[in-house]
């Protein structure tokens, strides 16, 4: 076998969270196996700090780190920074763009997601997603007066909320913030927090990060993305604008998507120069559905991911789901003999409990990355395996607007229709608390502030006792529902 050729018993591609824990995984349960992690970016994500809060909760922090750490953790595990170019299934064989050829004999395709943008190639239309990006977001921020964030997800709920001394126009295509994680109500309950004051943040980063010398387009890997950010990317990064004010300036369009992108040029030169009232002068205008048409600094699009399958999974005959996902089966497995995948790369194709949805998101990718990891062992040993717990309830933990959010289950009624029945507990600037109930039975919850309740409901929705004779007391705040379900 040449210097070129390379043969490993499992391969990984992809050094985010997914590739990562999944690699360990391999690494950790076939000591005497060669695994290869193989990545794009120069540095990788590494899960620390894990906490397991409930029965499907988790909270963990996760570190940049080079490769040299795992590969000092796992004298088996070698890690390869070289972007895979070409899949040839059939033959079980990778290439890479420095001219490797790499056997194998699993494989899990853990290669993420990209941002979905507004427009791909318009210099004025940015999205985040790995560090580089964040780095340009900031420093295109720095120097911004307004910008205009499209999207109703993660990331803008984030940025809307983080940036300061610069205008936000964020453009929304709902009736209220947040879509992806909430309803109206809580929509309303949050939407107070973007006109306060901000509690003081934390200085400096507490996580460790490390950095490359250089940007990556420097190394040759301008065509291939990094790892996605993930909790708390915007902590020790200062988002601030150009302006002096400390006072966050967001107007919210509702109902709004992007019409149509100018350039300050094309702009000047088009008949809505004349009829927008207020036109300023400025790189890049976004006329929006609404009829407005604003002039800002660049857009921010903060509209969902699609996941990296282009250009090195061609020529192969892979499944892919409508959201142009790799397919996998309950075992991880995709469509062709030997590949497995996991994290936002894949979409899940099994029938999934009534109570589990996919979203592309940092606790699901671990999740997945851990179990394709069990699976290929288990495949490798001809075992069988059934799907993990952790596929039983949808639960997800975070931070908007400096609450804490905990969702659980069909905490939107996701595919209940009129078949639900909802109770909802507010105070103002405090809490909101919302069951999600069908047939008597808890499907779903969204809790948000220090409400204390993730464990009780969870174990509510869980074990899917009839509640019915509890009605509304199910939220009464004087009762302690925990010793009420002991
Ligand atoms: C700004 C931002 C904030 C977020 N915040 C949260 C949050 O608060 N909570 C949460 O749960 N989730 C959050 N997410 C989502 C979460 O980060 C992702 O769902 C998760 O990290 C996906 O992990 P992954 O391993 O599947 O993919 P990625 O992290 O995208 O990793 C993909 C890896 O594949 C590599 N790769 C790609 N193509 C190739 C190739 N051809 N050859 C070799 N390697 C390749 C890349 O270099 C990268 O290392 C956030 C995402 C973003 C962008
Ligand atoms: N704290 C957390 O948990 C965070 C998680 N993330 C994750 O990171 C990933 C990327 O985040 P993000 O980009 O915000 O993606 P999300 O999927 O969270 O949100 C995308 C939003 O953009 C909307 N949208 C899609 N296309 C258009 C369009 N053409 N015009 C206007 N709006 C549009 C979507 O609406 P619709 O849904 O109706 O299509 C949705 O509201 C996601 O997987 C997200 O879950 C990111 C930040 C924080």
């Amino acid at each position: 076998m040449s210097n070129t050729e390379k043969t490993f018993k499992f391969v990984v591609v992809g050094g985010g969270i997914a590739g990562v824990t999944c690699a360990e995984q391999l690494a950790s349960q076939f000591p005497s196996a060669e695994v290869a992690l193989l990545t794009a970016a120069p540095l990788i994500k590494a899960v620390c700090n894990f906490k397991q809060i409930s029965k499907t909760l988790e909270e963990f922090d996760v570190e940049e780190r080079p490769s040299s750490v795992l590969e000092e953790k796992y004298p088996n595990l070698r890690v390869i920074q070289s972007a895979v170019k070409r899949l040839h299934a059939q033959q079980h064989t990778l290439q890479t763009v420095d001219g490797l050829e790499i056997h194998y004999e699993k494989l899990c395709i853990c290669s993420g997601g990209r941002p979905k943008l507004l427009a791909q190639d318009n210099p004025y239309v940015l999205g985040i997603r790995d560090t580089d990006s964040a780095q340009e977001f900031q420093k295109r921020l720095s120097k911004a007066k307004r910008i205009v964030v499209v999207g109703n997800g993660g990331i803008a709920l984030e940025l809307v909320y983080e940036v300061e001394g610069c205008e936000v126009i964020w453009a929304v295509k709902d009736k209220a913030i947040g879509n992806t994680f909430f309803d109206a109500g809580a929509a309303q309950f949050l939407i107070p927090s973007l006109d306060k004051d901000k509690p003081e943040r934390a200085a400096t980063c507490k996580r460790a990060r490390y950095t490359i010398e250089g940007p990556a387009a420097t190394q040759g890997l301008a065509v291939e993305p990094g790892s996605a950010l993930g909790p708390d990317w915007h902590e020790g990064i200062s988002l601030r604008g150009a302006e002096e004010v400390s006072v966050p300036l967001v107007s919210v369009e509702y109902q709004s998507e992007v019409k149509q992108i100018y350039t300050h040029q094309d702009f000047l030169l088009s008949p809505l120069a004349s009829q927008t009232a207020d036109t300023g002068s400025w790189p890049v205008y976004a006329q929006l559905t609404n009829g407005k048409t604003f002039g800002c600094d660049f857009i921010v699009s903060a509209t969902g991911v699609v996941p990296n399958t282009e250009p090195f999974l061609h020529g192969n005959n892979f499944a892919l789901a409508e959201d142009s996902g790799l397919k996998v089966d309950d075992h991880m497995m995709t469509s062709e003999p030997d590949i497995y995948a996991a994290g936002d790369v894949c979409t899940a194709g099994w029938e999934p409990s009534h109570l589990w949805q996919q979203m592309r998101l940092w606790t699901q990718a671990r999740q997945m990355g851990w179990y394709a990891g069990r699976c290929m062992a288990a495949g490798v040993l001809s075992e069988t395996i059934e799907l993990d717990f952790c596929f039983e309830l949808f639960s997800h933990i975070t931070k908007f607007f400096n609450y804490k959010v905990v969702l659980l289950g069909k905490f939107n009624g996701q595919g209940l229709g009129l078949n639900q029945e909802l109770l909802v507990r507010c105070t103002k600037g405090h809490e909101y608390v919302k069951v999600v109930l069908s047939g008597g039975r808890m499907l779903g919850a969204v809790l948000i502030g220090e409400t204390d309740l993730e464990e009780t409901f969870e174990n509510l929705i869980l074990n899917q006792m009839d509640l019915t004779s509890y009605g509304e007391e199910l939220l009464n705040p004087n009762i302690d529902i925990e010793d009420y379900f002991d």
